[in-house]
């Protein structure tokens, strides 16, 4: 946990972050969720990232990278992740096994810290907010506890909060009832910390962009099935597979952009009725 990755910064120079979430991959390269192969979706989405041959300086991957709970799970991430010369860090989602994870991907090469220090200016803090064995969220009293510590450290900087879950609504009351459950808990903490301007999530497996008490609240698309939005029950969209890029600015600022892979080919089966 007390673990620290410093991503030093020539002078003035903005950080170029990408996104990856949600990628649900199994221990058997031919297996499905919802009738979209993951591990080819993850690698038509690594390749189309590659092909746009735009600068990364760290990728953060925002939970639920296995669907299986396997090690093979995590290494087939981690040879997706290896064509970037840059680092990952990770954070849990509701369907990660940690053992494996945290185990697997350190034997890759990909580090466990939680805490990031960007350059001059900016961290970037990563909860976990599993709940073993369920799908919504909560922070944990020493998630929470932590976070106020890392902050109050450093109060000088601008901090990006990366957790799984959405701690408001997106609009799918079947999803919703899978947020984040004591966001209320977290407002509490960052309320005393102005410069915690962003959030980013995953979980949704939808592009969100809304405010939250005076905070940009970001959700991105998964690189397998997506969710479509502003749905009362469960059901599938027919958008293809994404991920963000985000930019981090000297003054504060934050500029982002969703992409998606053109084409169908990985459009989910739109009678499956959930997983
Ligand atoms: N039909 C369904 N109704 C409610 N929740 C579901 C349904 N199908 C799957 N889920 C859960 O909702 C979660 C949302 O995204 P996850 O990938 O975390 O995993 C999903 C499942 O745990
Ligand atoms: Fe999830």
């Amino acid at each position: 946990m007390e673990s620290l990755l410093n991503l030093p910064l020539a002078g003035g120079a903005s950080v170029r972050l990408l996104q990856i979430t949600d990628t649900h991959l199994f221990a058997k390269k031919s297996e499905t969720l919802l009738g979209v192969n993951t591990w080819d979706s993850y690698h038509a989405v690594l390749e189309a990232i590659n092909a746009s041959q735009r600068e990364v300086d760290l990728v953060v991957a925002t939970g639920d990278l296995a669907q299986d709970h396997t090690s093979a799970a995590y290494q087939h991430f981690a040879e997706g992740i290896a064509r970037f010369s840059a680092p990952c860090v990770w954070l849990p989602g509701n369907h990660d096994f940690q053992p494996a994870m945290y185990s697997t991907l350190q034997d890759a090469g990909i580090s466990p810290a939680k805490r990031v220090m960007v350059g001059e200016h900016w961290q970037i803090l990563l909860l976990d907010s599993q709940v073993f064995g369920v799908p919504h969220g909560e922070l944990s009293d020493f998630q929470l506890e932590w976070l106020e510590k890392r902050l109050a450290e450093a109060p000088e900087r601008y901090t990006l909060l990366l957790l799984h879950h959405h701690p408001l609504p997106a609009g799918c009351s079947w999803l919703d009832q899978h947020s984040l459950r004591n966001a209320a808990s977290l407002d509490n903490v960052l309320v005393n910390f102005p410069k915690v301007k962003h959030l980013l999530c995953g979980h949704i497996h939808q592009e969100l962009d809304l405010d939250w008490n005076g905070r940009r609240m970001m959700a991105t698309p998964s690189t397998c099935v997506q969710f479509k939005p502003h749905c009362a029950n469960f059901t599938l969209d027919t958008v293809s597979p994404g991920w963000r890029w985000l930019e981090l600015h000297a003054d504060g600022s934050l500029t982002t952009e969703v992409c998606r892979l053109a084409g169908s080919e990985f459009h989910p089966d739109t009678a499956s009725e959930g997983y």
